[in-house]
């Protein structure tokens, strides 16, 4: 038989299909249930729209192994997050009802269910449908009608299968599930046939559950007084804008490299290394001249200091988007005790004679 290969891999198109999802509903909060290897959560760390990032699988080591792929990492420092962003990952099982995943947006159980023997499915069911409730749930299970396109397979897919479904097995639980709990249910799938053989369906088909009415503030207490059973393995703040140290921290590096390196052009302008002494003095009177001019929006020399005006790097359009006034840009400046600074300019006092500014670095 003609072997069937996916392009993009198959479990690559369930992860594009949640973040599709993502991309277009913008939740905030989101859980990944039996989320394995984190692989899924550590795409789902890109998506501006999410805050609140968990992943929950009754699998201890696997998780332990991935808890460092999931921190920050030193270019979150660099370039903080413009949202705010947790990720927790706990040890636990989804038969099991625990507050932590109360109130979320959206639910993913990516090939997950098939895992889970007759009680435990059921267990799942109440405790995702009748106790966590979240607006939207994605389950993904394989489509047993699209085996026999697999070459070489006999039995299930995987040894751990407990069960897979055809296409009216999965959507007669589903829309019992959704009956039962009150959500509405839609059926897709990723993973196409091949085009002799569309009538099997996806290879993993796909419903998309969402919840009919809103969750009451009362039922929502009730259930947050539940006793936690879940362990944390992993909970981490990002890097955020929101947060005034790295906001402070965005802004500082932008403003001060710009200003290091016009420092620079400045000095090469003013004193080429292969010119005569009599042309740098021109070229420092030029520049001291029409510098009286605009001042407040061009580097100059005065005396053996470099003045390079705030207001241009205010300009810079990242310092300006993330700090919002001139008058905030100075006060940052002014409070960091690494600048030298006056209320209008960083200033760089430099060795003219030494080429070396008093740093210790070259001046260009
Ligand atoms: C096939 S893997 C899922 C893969 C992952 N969702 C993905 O798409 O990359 C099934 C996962 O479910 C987890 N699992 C099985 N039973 C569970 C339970 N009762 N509670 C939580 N996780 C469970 C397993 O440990 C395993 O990591
Ligand atoms: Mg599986």
């Amino acid at each position: 038989m003609e072997s069937v290969v996916f392009t993009p891999r198959l479990f690559q198109q369930r992860y594009n299909f949640v973040v599709s999802y993502i991309d277009k509903y913008k939740p905030k909060k989101v859980a990944d249930l039996g989320c394995s290897e984190c692989s899924l959560l550590r795409r789902l760390k890109f998506c501006d729209c999410i805050e609140e990032l968990v992943g929950l699988d009754i699998d201890k080591s696997l998780l332990m192994e991935k808890t460092e792929s999931l921190k920050p990492l030193i270019i979150d420092y660099l370039e903080p997050l413009k949202t705010r962003l947790t990720v927790c990952l706990y040890h636990g099982s989804v038969t099991e009802k625990d507050p932590a995943l109360l109130d979320f947006d959206l639910i993913t159980c990516i090939e997950l269910i098939e895992h889970l023997i007759e009680d435990d499915l059921g267990k799942l069911r109440d405790t995702l449908f009748g106790f966590m409730t979240p607006h939207t749930v994605i389950i993904s299970t394989p489509n047993s009608e699209f085996n026999v396109l697999l070459p070489n397979l006999t039995g299930f897919r995987h040894y751990d299968h407990k069960f897979e479904w055809t296409k009216k097995e999965f959507q007669d639980w589903a829309t019992k599930v959704a009956t039962c709990y009150n959500y509405s249910v839609d059926f897709t799938g990723v993973g196409d046939p091949p085009a002799h053989a569309k009538d099997v369906g996806f290879c993993s088909q796909i419903g998309i559950f969402t919840r009919n009415y809103t969750e009451s503030e009362d039922s929502l207490k009730q259930k947050k007084a539940f006793k936690s059973v879940y362990k944390t393995v992993l909970n981490v703040v990002y890097p955020s804008l929101h947060d005034e140290k790295y906001l402070r921290q965005a802004v500082l590096n932008k403003a001060l490299s710009f200003a290091f390196n016009k420092k620079r052009e400045l000095l090469h302008r003013l004193f080429p290394r292969e010119e005569d002494d009599s042309t740098n003095i021109e070229n420092h009177k030029k520049s001291e001249a029409s510098n009286e001019n605009d001042k407040h929006l061009e580097p100059f020399l005065q005396g053996n200091t470099v003045h390079i005006p705030i207001e241009m790097l205010f300009h810079i359009p990242k310092v300006k988007e993330l700090c919002g006034s001139l008058d905030i840009l100075k006060k940052m400046i002014r409070e960091d005790d690494s600048v030298c600074s006056d209320n209008n300019s960083v200033l760089y006092r430099v060795d003219l004679e030494n080429d070396y500014d008093i740093t210790g670095v070259p001046c260009w």
